[in-house]
């Protein structure tokens, strides 16, 4: 689909710019020319937008593809991305991780593990037929996240008790997958028809 192209490609330069932005060493002035046109951009695609109750018309939602979710979408300026197959009920992701996801220097954020152990842990969950939404996340940090080094993260389902699924998922690098970085534990609920009506009753109506 030729939009679903054009948005990853904007993505793509957004993500460009969101790393250019943090490293930069560039002088105020050229700080100060660059904000002015880029504000210029961002009213240009802001004259045609949707709210908060309207899906994106490029994505897909039962079908799994949701261009702007901001760990794995192509259109997302705040993605890594994470990219995710599932094989055999385990969930396997590969990104790496830029300057601007920095917390202490040279490693990532904690909550940027954590926001990436969230999404894969919700793929194998989806993957097993009991979608549902995070109530828990436990996150253990083991050894520091390297930026600008390829990662892999994995998960897989542990327990389905009714409405109630736990999985676990770890990231590590692609040079050394065995030794976990981080770990997680999350409890995820399937929602009731009343509940999902409530959250995202203006939503699938739109989309009806
Ligand atoms: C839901 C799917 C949406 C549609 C998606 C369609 C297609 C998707 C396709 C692809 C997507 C791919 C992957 C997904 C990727 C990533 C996932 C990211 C997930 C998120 O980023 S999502 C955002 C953060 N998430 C929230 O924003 C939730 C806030 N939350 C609530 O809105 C309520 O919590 C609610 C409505 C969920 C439940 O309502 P409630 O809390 O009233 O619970 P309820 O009465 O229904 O109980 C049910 C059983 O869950 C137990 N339970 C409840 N809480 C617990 C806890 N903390 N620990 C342990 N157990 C707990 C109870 O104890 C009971 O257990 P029991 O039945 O055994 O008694």
């Amino acid at each position: 689909m030729k939009r679903r192209e054009a948005i990853t490609e904007l993505g793509d330069a957004l993500r460009t710019l969101a790393e250019h932005a943090t490293t930069t060493e560039m002088p105020a002035g050229d700080l100060l020319r660059a904000a002015a046109e880029l504000r210029e951009i961002a009213a240009r695609l802001g004259e045609r937008s949707r709210g908060r109750s309207t899906l994106p018309s490029a994505d897909d939602l039962l079908g799994g593809v949701r261009m702007y979710n901001p760990v794995t979408g192509g259109g997302s300026a705040l993605a890594p991305p994470l990219r995710i197959e599932v094989v055999a009920g385990v969930a396997i992701g590969r990104c790496t991780l830029g300057l601007a996801f920095e917390g202490p220097p040279r490693f990532a954020h904690g909550g940027v593990s954590a926001m990436l152990l969230d999404q894969i842990l919700g793929h194998a969950v989806v993957a097993s037929g009991n979608p549902g939404m995070t109530v828990r996340l436990d996150t253990v940090y083991r050894a520091p996240v390297p930026l600008l080094t390829p990662l892999r993260l994995t998960a897989e389902v542990r327990h389905v008790d009714g409405r109630r699924v736990t999985a676990t998922g770890t990231i590590a690098t692609e040079a050394e997958p065995g030794t976990t970085l981080v770990s997680a534990s999350g409890t995820f609920v399937g929602l009731r028809a009343d509940q999902t009506r409530r959250l995202f009753g203006p939503v699938l109506q739109t989309e009806a």
